[in-house]
């Protein structure tokens, strides 16, 4: 694919377990787009500071390993890998003690500065026409410019279901509970729990994975209709 001046942008933002990351990626898949998952800087960088013995409640500390950050992340949908330095930490940066750390790393102003940046940054030089960002504060403050726009939405109940499904290895009521936390504390921070002006909700409590995945396509192929 040749060199654009600049790649569409489908913004999607939601609480934990909502279906970002699983809708998100599929829908890039089917438009031939890349796909930007946020949340994994977010994640790979706690694991960094847990790695080595850091405080993530402790600002200071946290921004001074900052500049030894090494992140790369694979943006093709097929081709998804996360990476600190020499490290391969995909499946690390889901382990219960980095979901435990990750809020109080998200909420350091100049942590969530330095990775909107990399994140316009990491987008802008996608060699494909378009990106899906997915995360919290997408629609709002990372690609409030973004075409599509749109808020991922399920009840808390059918979210806890759908991640206690997922894992084995905690009772229901432990990955319930560290759901519900992690959405307090980053409501303190980012507005994800409703739209903001222009932002089109869609709502998959009652639908499957595969028509949420319609659904949000639907979304899309309507505002791009409009916008042509
Ligand atoms: N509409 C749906 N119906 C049923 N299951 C779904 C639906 N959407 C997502 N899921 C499943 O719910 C689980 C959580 O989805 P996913 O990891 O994509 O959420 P997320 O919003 O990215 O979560 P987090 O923010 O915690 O990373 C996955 O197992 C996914 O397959
Ligand atoms: N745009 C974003 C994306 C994520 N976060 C923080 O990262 C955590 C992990 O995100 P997941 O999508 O992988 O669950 C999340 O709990 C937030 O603390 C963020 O602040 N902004």
């Amino acid at each position: 694919m040749g060199r654009h001046s600049r790649p569409h942008l489908v913004a999607i933002d939601g609480p934990a377990g909502s279906g970002k990351s699983s809708v998100s990626r599929a829908v890039a898949r089917r438009l031939g787009f890349d796909y930007l998952d946020t949340g994994a800087a977010y994640r790979a960088l706690a694991w960094f500071v847990l790695s080595k013995k850091i405080d993530p409640a402790d600002a200071q500390a946290v921004l001074a390993a900052l500049a030894g950050f090494d992140y790369s992340i694979g943006i093709e949908p097929d081709r998804y890998y996360v990476q600190v330095g020499d490290t391969v930490v995909t499946d690390a940066i889901r382990e219960p003690e980095v979901s435990a750390a990750v809020s109080d790393i998200a909420r350091i102003p100049e942590v969530r500065s330095y990775l909107t940046s990399l994140f316009r940054t990491i987008a802008a030089g996608s060699p494909r026409t378009g990106v899906v960002v997915e995360g919290r504060d997408i629609t709002t403050v990372v690609a409030p410019e973004a075409e599509v726009r749109i808020l991922l939405t399920a009840s808390e109940e059918a979210r806890m279901a759908r991640r206690s499904a997922e894992i084995s290895t905690q009772s229901a009521e432990a990955v319930a509970e560290q759901l519900r936390s992690r959405d307090r504390a980053d409501s303190q921070v980012v507005e994800f729990m409703s739209a903001a002006d222009g932002v089109i909700t869609v709502d998959s409590t009652h639908l499957d994975l595969e028509q949420t995945i319609d659904a949000v396509l639907d979304v899309i192929n309507t505002r791009r209709e409009e916008l042509a």
